[in-house]
């Protein structure tokens, strides 16, 4: 029989309240499982006994294992290549920055430089990216919340983890009840993450972007936009067609205006494609009323799945510099790292069968020195 995982908390809560439990044990227990992730229940004190027969029947301490661990050469970056329960794969990826020397600085150790988790929501995803790889494999299954969680968990073992940020593999608003319940663990004891350190990173799914401040205010939003207008958009990203740019730039508007919060804006820098001077003018345009924050990001080849080139640094350079200088929009471009250990954003593709995969964590690195300075 599947037993659910204790980080499951809604699943938890309610077979405790069913039995009498008092769901106030459960950071206790959620406490001694990250300290001692191979436990068996008995060895947690003092729970009431229903809370132990609850625990042994349905659930597990960690329904997933650490298949693999692989350090950057630098030590900058470490991936972790995940297994589920149900036999699937999926990657986190840790990178550490530190922010006395205001520079990504290497070596895992706990209570070191702080960290940043990229963790995946999904195994594939059903949106169809044509320049991602986890959408050429198409959807797989949705983490339940207590395998997101667990990708933490796991990582914190390795480096102590300060941020986490949703843009691994898979869309998280498709898997918006999960994810939801997840954060919500994620800034609850014994994590406690404040909202400000979790970022999530959309296609633009227009009907979740409008729960998302309701349900979780305080969190980052980044927005995987990626061209000026419909037209290009639909041509790289078919989602855009059920989630029209119009439509999803009201969403950021209402978005903002409740939250207060500045969103991220993910732009690929795809050659030939989006990386025109008109396009940086169209993109100008479109974001200089709303309070953002643009990531120019270096497509990441991802073999025969994808006919992109990224752009060259000179048209990379020029769009930043029309964005900035003439729209006064707050323009990175996307540092890369973790790329000896295929370390790079949106190449995550999981083949069980060889465990050889790739995660993106890179996409984060602007975003998490612009959050956390
Ligand atoms: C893998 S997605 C996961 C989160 C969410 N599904 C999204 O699209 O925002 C995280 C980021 O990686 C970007 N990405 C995907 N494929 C990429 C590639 N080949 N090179 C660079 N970035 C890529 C996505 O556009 C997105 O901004
Ligand atoms: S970029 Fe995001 S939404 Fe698009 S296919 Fe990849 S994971 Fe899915």
């Amino acid at each position: 029989m599947m037993h659910r995982s204790v980080f499951d908390a809604g699943e938890l809560t309610s077979e405790f309240e069913n039995s009498g439990v008092n769901p106030r044990f459960i950071p206790l227990i959620w406490r001694h499982v990250i300290q001692n992730p191979n436990c068996e229940w008995t060895d947690i004190p003092s729970l009431p006994s229903a809370a132990y027969t609850v625990l042994r029947t349905k659930f597990k301490p960690l329904t997933s294992s650490v298949h693999s661990v692989i350090d950057s050469t630098d030590d900058v970056t470490t991936k972790l290549l995940i297994k589920l329960q149900n036999g699937a794969f999926v990657e986190a990826v840790i990178m550490r920055y530190d922010t006395r020397l205001g520079k990504y600085a290497g070596k895992p150790r706990p209570g070191g430089p702080r960290s940043t988790l990229c963790i995946s929501s999904q195994v594939g995803c059903k949106m169809g990216c044509k320049f991602c790889a986890t959408g050429s494999m198409g959807f797989k299954s949705n983490l339940s919340s207590g395998e997101i969680v667990e990708q933490l968990v796991h990582a914190s073992r390795i480096s102590l983890i300060r941020n986490v940020v949703f843009m691994g593999m898979g869309e998280p608003l498709n898997n918006y009840t999960a994810l939801v319940e997840a954060v919500r663990i994620m800034s609850r004891s014994p994590f406690q993450l404040s909202l400000k350190r979790i970022t999530v990173s959309t296609v633009g799914i227009v009907h979740a972007i409008n729960k998302l401040h309701n349900d979780l205010p305080g969190l980052n939003l980044a927005v995987s936009l990626h061209a000026p207008v419909q037209e290009i958009r639909c041509q790289i990203m078919p989602a855009a067609r059920a989630f029209p740019l119009e439509k999803l730039m009201s969403a950021l508007r209402v978005y903002q205006s409740s939250s207060k919060q500045r969103i991220f804006i993910e732009y690929i820098m795809l050659d030939g494609v989006n990386d025109e001077d008109q396009h940086a003018h169209q993109l100008g345009k479109l974001l200089e009323t709303y309070e953002v924050v643009v990531n120019l990001i270096p497509f990441n080849p991802i073999g025969s799945l994808s006919k992109f080139r990224t752009s060259g640094d000179e048209k990379v350079l020029t769009f930043q510099k029309i964005l900035r200088g003439i729209y006064n929009i707050r323009t990175t471009v996307r540092k890369q790292m973790g790329q000896d250990i295929s370390g790079a954003c949106g190449q995550l593709v999981v083949d069980a069968s060889d465990k050889r995969s790739t995660v993106s964590a890179g996409v984060l690195t602007d975003i998490e020195d612009i959050i956390h300075r």
